[in-house]
């Protein structure tokens, strides 16, 4: 096993002198194996964002330790900055330049072949649009011209904040596929999304967040086996039985519920104890059904989010994760770095952040750090960024090798042609 992002314990508050203090990561942990499609998943406000800009250096924690490619960051961002293409937060870009002016000051600005623009332009579905002014671009294509610039210098690991966010159903199902041709020519994709379906297609594994804490990690079929409850819906032949035969079950042992037309069985090792116990006192079943859960459950049950009928959740709420569950529940013991639960739980008490350098120095550090990422907000003019090499606010660093095989194209952008 290869990691490629390893992250240990890291915390980071935010502190105002409107609001306070706010942990926003509380010894969160997170491991990304090489060649991996891994999803960040967890609930609005339960630290993605900070996560990712803690890892790329535009904002700095107040503990724990974070590897990207072997290299310890923030240190040595600089050693491994041009392996790194990511998108955090919505990018913007001018909106008076095309898509191929855009990309092709990147590639300037990073020292990428010109030539890498043409295929990004492909791959991303852009080619025929890709004259056009940004300001004339719908979301998706915004975003799909946002994966091509993170795509730019064909890097080891990929970052994507919500890269599905805006597309069309057909360039939601096209993403899919370029994210597993890249992941099978090498690269490594941390994706967060809220599409969990999306998620459960696309990833290998995940990371769950919560609150600031990892509730769930590794394999995306082991979490979804390990936070399954095993139960069987029965149906019989006739449902005026459904209370006997569900009598009978609860003294062999089993948890039941009755509904109208079925009973939901639990506790039950082997669904065939079901069809004996009610067959050996003349019930007969007409179904028997193990129910198959789906990253969605799992996630709302993780994370205690699931909507309450009559209630409006707020977006911090949800049920206290347990420290015993909080630190990789249930997930396979990989070592320090990886899914063991960590000894001695988290903390519990929010503590002040120390370091005065925390609210005032993120922006400077971001600015330190601008060429890893794209900003939120154009900070510069097109013509300041032209004059300033990789300091414009979607600049991009490092070389560029051609990807082998190269990628899945994303269909084209809506209004196409
Ligand atoms: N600059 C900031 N100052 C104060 N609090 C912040 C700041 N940035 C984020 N937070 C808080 O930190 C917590 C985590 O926010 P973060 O943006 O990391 O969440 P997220 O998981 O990315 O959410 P979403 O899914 O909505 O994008 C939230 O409570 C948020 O309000």
């Amino acid at each position: 096993m290869v990691a490629v992002l390893e992250i240990e314990g890291l915390r980071k508050t935010y502190r105002s002198r409107r609001h306070g203090v706010r942990q926003a990561l509380d010894g969160f942990d997170m491991l990304v194996e090489a060649g991996q499609v891994h999803g960040f998943l967890g609930p609005n406000g339960s630290g993605k964002t900070t996560t990712l800009r803690t890892l790329l250096g535009l904002i700095r924690p107040n503990g724990g330790r974070m590897r990207i490619l072997g290299h310890e960051v923030p240190a040595g961002l600089p050693a491994v900055a041009g392996q790194i293409g990511a998108i955090v937060e919505s990018p913007q870009f001018f909106p008076f330049f095309s898509a191929g002016d855009t990309l092709s000051l990147l590639a300037d600005a990073g020292g990428v072949p010109r030539t890498r623009v043409t295929e990004v332009l492909e791959l991303v579905g852009l080619r025929d649009r890709a004259g056009e002014r940004v300001k004339t671009y719908s979301l998706g294509m915004k975003q799909r011209l946002a994966v091509a610039s993170a795509l730019l210098k064909n890097p080891k690991l990929l970052i994507l904040d919500e890269p599905a966010n805006g597309l069309d159903p057909g360039g939601i199902r096209e993403m899919r596929s370029l994210m597993s041709d890249l992941s099978r020519s090498g690269m490594t994709v941390v994706l967060s999304s809220h599409i969990l379906g999306e998620v459960q297609q696309i990833c290998d594994s995940v990371t769950i967040i919560s609150r600031g804490r990892r509730v769930a990690a590794g394999p995306v079929a082991e979490v979804l086996a390990q936070h399954s409850a095993t139960e069987i819906r029965v149906r019989l032949e006739a449902v005026t039985d459904l209370p006997l035969a569900a009598d009978l079950l609860t003294r062999a042992g089993a948890q039941v519920t009755t509904y109208r037309d079925h009973l939901m069985v639990g506790g039950i090792d082997k669904p065939a104890k079901v069809t004996r116990v009610l067959a050996e006192s003349d019930f007969f079943v007409s179904e028997l059904a193990p129910l198959t859960v789906d990253l969605e459950s799992v996630f709302l049950e993780l994370t205690a989010t699931a909507p309450v009928p009559g209630q409006n959740r707020q977006v911090d709420q949800s049920v206290e994760v347990g420290t015993s569950g909080a630190s990789g529940a249930g997930t396979p013991s990989k070592g320090a770095w990886g899914y063991e639960p960590r000894q001695g739980g988290v903390p519990s008490v929010v503590q002040a952040a120390a370091d005065p350098a925390d609210a005032g120095s993120d922006g400077a550090r971001a600015r330190r750090h601008r060429g890893l990422v794209h900003s939120r907000q154009p900070t510069h003019r097109p013509g300041a960024a032209c004059r300033r090499r990789g300091q414009g606010p979607t600049a991009v660093r490092g070389t560029v090798a051609l990807p082998p095989g190269g990628g899945g194209r994303l269909r084209g952008g809506a209004g196409a042609g």
